[in-house]
């Protein structure tokens, strides 16, 4: 129960706003159950002055009246519980949003380390999840709590001494509840957890299609399937069980209660203490009784459970960003795009060594660095740094020699344009995907934004042109027509700096080359950092840096590093003797670099 209070606690703040409906929804609670408690003791009116007397004057009025309770009791019934629906939802909504929120601050290393499936899960049942914790729980208790009240009230009123002696067998729908809801709430979360490792495995196999399909790999997904739906089964399994367990048992004392409840009846009227409307109406009561007794029961059952949700949530939302705005940033500034890092260090949470090491180096305005390294140098941790996925541990990196930590986020990401290594597809028409560059450019600047990506002939070719809808891994364009659209994005985005993560990485020669053109209308008069294992373009690079183990090993020109840096020409040995061949011959031509590839 402890756990569930301090669920309780952290959530109960986003009922804000909707705390007077729920105290509405109470209100309606407790008009119907007095207007339940008028119609028994109606009813109990009309056997004992109209159906034992078999008088129909005695009928009329307290028929009349019943009736009037009855539609005063389906209205108010009816009013409750579509407010209640809504205000649950609403708390839905907003849960959802404000973990949606958080988890989109979250660092790369965060979403490498949970699968997907779990995260959606998470979203998903487990947010649901809350909401019966937080609205519908406080709700019910609040109500049942009321209900029991008022029965119990009119029970006493009509016999006090039946009533205790019924009383008595209440205590044990709560014991019951308690000794099941530690195994209830186990196999709640044990079954939240299956659910998160199916929709995992069904996604990482539909993302995997491929792979699976071309290794004969279907046997082992089924497999793997097959394993986290069995847990499943298991979990869900033995929670009906143990609900079915309780509510039978729970059926069985109510029985109990309704036999003792007539026995002592009998008893009454045959020694004349008692009519027979008024044990009916005594039933009655105890009849109503119950199920709110039952519910308070049920509901500790179902906070029980709702808590292993509410548990997985708050481990999402305990996790941190890893960069955050500064309290007082510096103003926005027209930025020209010098970027500088000195003495960077830097290693990713829970790693072992650092990625990065002493790193310092400085790139002018308009000018083109290339970054290359071994595979695990640390070159795509430095885009990281450089975009601000991280900060670094020691050290600081610069935009116009102003620390990133000290401008917004905002600032950071509208002036240094990151193309990936994998090329990022939103959900929507290849306009929008253009357009996300810059939102609300107009039609003519996403046209001429995909011109200079050399985009444009083949978006015009499709069908429905820019209107082709394209979305995550189901786009019918190919990859280096993906990629144009990525640049014609990054045109549009009209940053000073771009950070160019292998962007040739993945494509075939003739896609390469197709891309090769945009690429260098995309870098002309921007300062472009460019990390790439192709070395075809460094000739036409103001400098590149050799990056090894973590550290800057060397930077200089293509010829000066040729000269001194061992290292750089054993990365540049698979390009060096086609590259030694043309560039004899001929000036560069985007052929010739392609060629190199
Ligand atoms: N999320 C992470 N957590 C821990 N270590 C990481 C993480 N990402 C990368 N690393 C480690 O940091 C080092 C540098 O990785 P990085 O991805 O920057 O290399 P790279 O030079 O870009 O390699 P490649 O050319 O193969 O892409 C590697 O040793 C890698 O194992």
């Amino acid at each position: 129960m402890r756990e569930a209070r301090e669920a309780f606690r952290r959530f109960w703040p986003l009922t804000r706003g909707d705390r007077r409906w729920m105290l509405v929804i109470v209100a309606c609670v407790v008009v119907s159950a007095l207007a339940e408690t008028a119609s028994i003791l109606l009813f109990a009116e009309l056997t004992d002055n109209a159906l034992e007397a078999g008088s129909l004057a005695a009928f009329w009025g307290p028929a009349g009246a019943w009736l009037g309770v009855a539609a005063l009791g389906a209205l108010v019934g009816y009013l409750g519980n579509s407010l209640a629906t809504w205000t649950a939802e609403r708390f839905v909504l907003r849960l959802r949003a404000n973990v949606f929120g958080h988890v989109q601050d979250l660092p790369p290393h965060f979403f490498q380390r949970h699968r997907r499936g779990d995260l959606v899960e998470r979203l998903t049942g487990d947010v649901e999840a809350i909401e019966q914790l937080v609205v519908s729980g406080v709700v019910g208790t609040i109500s049942a709590a009321f209900s029991v009240v008022f029965y119990a009230a009119a029970a006493l009123w009509l016999r006090w001494d039946l009533a205790l002696a019924t009383f008595v067998l209440a205590p044990l729908f709560l014991l019951a509840a308690r000794r099941f809801s530690g195994r209830i709430k186990q196999a709640s979360q044990d079954e939240r957890v299956a659910d998160g490792a199916i929709t995992s495995v069904v996604e990482e196999s539909l993302g995997n299609i491929v792979l699976t399909q071309a290794y004969n790999r279907r046997r082992d997904e089924e497999r793997r399937l097959d394993k986290e739906a069995r847990a499943w089964m298991r979990a869900s399994v033995r929670g009906a069980r143990l609900s079915e367990m309780y509510e039978q048992f729970v059926e069985v004392v109510e029985t109990l209660c309704v036999l003792s409840v007539i026995g002592l009846g009998v008893w009454e009227i045959s020694a004349g203490r008692m009519t027979l409307g008024a044990l009916l109406a005594f039933a009655a009561f105890i009849g109503y009784l119950y199920p709110p007794v039952r519910n308070l029961g049920q509901l500790g059952l179902t906070v029980t459970a709702a808590t292993a949700g509410a548990e997985r949530i708050a481990e999402l939302l305990d996790a941190q960003p890893s960069v955050t705005d500064p309290d007082v940033p510096v103003p926005a500034w027209p930025v020209r795009g010098r970027v500088s890092l000195h003495g960077v260090s830097f290693r990713y949470p829970d790693a072992a060594r650092e990625s990065l090491r002493d790193v310092t180096f400085s790139v002018g305005p308009g000018e083109l660095v290339l970054v290359t390294g071994a595979s695990g140098a640390g070159k795509s941790t430095l885009s990281k740094l450089l975009t601000r996925f991280y900060d670094p541990d020691a050290g600081v990196v610069c935009l116009d020699g102003v620390p990133l930590t000290d401008v917004p986020l905002e600032f950071v990401r509208e002036n240094t344009a990151l193309l990936p290594q994998q090329t990022l597809v939103l959900n929507g028409t290849i306009r929008e995907n253009i357009e996300c560059g810059r939102p609300g450019a107009t039609d003519r600047e996403i046209e001429q934004a995909a011109r200079s990506a050399a985009a444009h002939e083949f978006i015009a070719a499709l069908p429905d042109g820019y209107d082709t809808h394209i979305a995550p891994g189901t786009a019918a364009l190919s990859g280096g027509q993906l990629q144009r659209v990525a640049i014609a994005r990054a045109m549009l985005r009209a940053a000073p700096v771009l950070v160019l993560d292998e962007p040739t990485a993945g494509l075939d020669s003739v896609a390469a080359r197709q891309i090769v053109q945009p690429l260098r209308r995309l870098m002309s008069g921007r300062t472009t950092i460019m990390i790439t294992h192709d070395l075809s373009l460094a000739p036409d690079a103001d400098r590149i840096l050799v990056v090894d183990e973590g550290r800057l090993l060397d930077a200089g020109t293509h010829d000066e590093l040729m000269a001194r840096c061992e290292a750089y020409t054993r990365l540049v040995e698979p390009w060096s003797e086609p590259a030694r061949k043309t560039t004899a011959r001929k000036p560069l031509t985007d052929d010739t670099l392609v060629l190199r590839l």
